[in-house]
């Protein structure tokens, strides 16, 4: 039997997944790690850490591995989108790397539109200046830390900078490239435009290569300390919305994937380069060459929960903590949540808002909170349904993954809420399979990534809109959308009290 291996390197976890020809999750091993938060808006990761968790995860399911290391063929890469990894001329990281959740930068979004203008950024990029994105961090180190802007040689986006420390080769792949706002998305080239408007040269950008591409061997220090093969293939992999939905099998227009991991996506397949979406959700470029994906973002999905849970039951686990969940009827008895508590994306790019509880009584447990937290993430989610389906979109089908995919009660509220059918796949791991699929094609197994998708992937369990809960949700969502605009202000004014 021959393998391939996927890793996704996520915000809460590197996940790591050794997959067989036939599509099946041979092992599985997860190593977390923590994000490092300074002060309100900042959010952080040493490199050196992922690079530790992923030779460590590696070293672990080689372990456990019982069949011929020569029978595994290639590796490949999903990764945390837009975070920033600064590096010398040497290659060496200059600072902690500043991520995708980090909202420090406002004031760099404000200096893109004023430079650039706001249409004609959405011409080159078709993506609007938000926090989230790579540009604006590199401006920030530029003005806020210039002593170590002035030895930064380049920059590699998360799983790209793992890659590197893998094969000793930098190069960063277009489906990455597209979430620093640098890129031409349409013509898939590096923008010089935008490049030069802030002062950066065309070298300061790594070579782009394919999702698929082979771009290496593994070099023989990481083959020691991890099991593999020296020489091991590696193809480049991609940015992990668009591995999720390699993994989900959205590879052809009309097909729609949420993925609730730390983030939240609403994610659907464009053939087109050329559509006009106004920045309202992401546009970006596929993993599968010369496609592309538009997604709306939920800024702290699986995080709201996992925020809730390390806050009041942080010795539970998720299934401990969650068990009561499902006696609680649609609508957590006038309970509501707005998950925003880093700020949001879709469809307010605020990075001031913050979350509430609205409606709290007497009477709630918390399972009640519990179940309002899963629900407001969801309503948020259904923002982007309805951005989607107001553009002409038909939505009645979606593929439900990550780590929010594991709860049953969750994907039912997913079903209820989006008034869709919900479909939960035989590993909930889509971005993991993704890289493994790209590692799969790259080796040659399949002709085309839809091919390996028919092959490797399955739907394990379906789950319909139940009326009743669809018509409670309705109403439930339309409070839910108010909430924003109802405490907009006090957030403005509770803003100087934040550390
Ligand atoms: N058993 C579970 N039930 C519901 N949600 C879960 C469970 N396990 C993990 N999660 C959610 O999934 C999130 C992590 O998902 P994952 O896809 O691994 O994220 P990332 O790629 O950002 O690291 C957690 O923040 C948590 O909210
Ligand atoms: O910023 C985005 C997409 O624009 C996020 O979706 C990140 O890519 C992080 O993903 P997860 O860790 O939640 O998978």
């Amino acid at each position: 039997m021959k393998y391939v291996i996927g890793v996704d390197l996520g915000t809460s976890a590197v996940k790591i997944l050794l997959v067989n020809q036939n599509g099946e999750v041979s092992r599985e091993v997860s190593k977390s790690y923590p994000l490092i938060i300074e002060r309100s808006g900042y959010s952080e990761q040493n490199p050196e850490e992922w690079v530790d968790k992923t030779t460590e995860g590696l070293a672990e399911l080689l372990e456990q591995f019982d069949g011929d290391v020569n029978e595994i063929e290639g590796i490949s890469f999903s990764g945390q989108m837009h975070g920033l990894v600064l590096l010398d001329e040497n290659h060496k990281v200059l600072r902690n790397a500043i991520l995708w959740n980090d909202t420090r930068t406002t004031k760099q979004c404000e200096e893109i539109y004023s430079v650039v203008g706001r249409e004609r950024l959405l011409e080159v990029t078709k993506n609007p200046a938000l926090e989230g994105f790579t540009l604006p961090k590199i401006l920030w180190v530029k003005e806020n830390e210039p002593q170590v802007f002035e030895r930064a040689s380049t920059f590699l986006l998360p799983k790209d900078y793992l890659r590197y420390r893998i094969t000793g080769e930098v190069q960063m792949e277009y489906s990455d490239a597209a979430g620093t706002l640098l890129l031409n998305v349409a013509e898939r080239q590096w923008s010089l435009e935008i490049l030069k408007a802030f002062g950066l040269s065309a070298e300061f950008c790594p070579p782009l290569v394919e999702s698929h591409d082979f771009v290496g061997n593994i070099s023989s220090e990481f083959a020691k300390e991890t099991g593999l093969l020296e020489g091991t293939k590696v193809f480049a992999g991609g940015a992990d919305n668009a591995c999720g939905a390699i993994g989900s099998g959205i590879l052809s227009e009309g097909k729609s994937m949420c993925s609730i991991g730390s983030s939240g996506v609403i994610l659907s397949y464009e053939e087109r380069n050329d559509l006009d979406f106004a920045g309202k959700v992401h546009y970006f470029n596929h993993g599968e060459e010369n496609a592309y994906y538009t997604m709306g973002v939920t800024l702290a999905a699986g995080y709201s929960l996992s925020w809730f849970k390390d806050t009041f039951g942080q010795q539970e686990e998720f299934e401990q903590f969650l068990g009561g969940v499902n006696e609680v009827p649609a609508g957590s008895n006038g309970l509501l949540f707005t998950p925003y508590i880093v700020g949001e994306r879709t469809p307010h790019a605020d990075s001031a808002i913050r979350g509430s509880f609205v409606g709290i009584d007497a009477s709630h447990e918390r399972k009640h909170f519990a179940r309002a937290v899963l629900e407001g993430i969801t309503f948020s989610l259904n923002e982007s349904i309805e951005i989607f389906r107001s553009s002409g979109k038909t939505i009645d089908s979606i593929i439900s993954i990550g780590g929010g995919a594991k709860n049953e009660t969750w994907l039912q509220m997913q079903a209820d809420i989006f008034n869709a059918k919900i479909e939960k796949l035989a590993s909930e791991q889509g971005p993991g399979m993704g890289a493994a699929m790209l590692a799969a094609y790259g080796c040659g197994w399949f002709p085309s990534l839809k091919e390996c998708a028919e092959a490797f992937i399955r739907v394990s369990k379906t789950y319909e809109p139940i009326q009743e809960n669809v018509v409670q949700y309705k109403k439930l969502f339309s409070i839910y959308q108010n909430v924003y605009t109802q405490t907009k202000t006090l957030n403005d004014q509770l803003r100087e009290f934040r550390k």
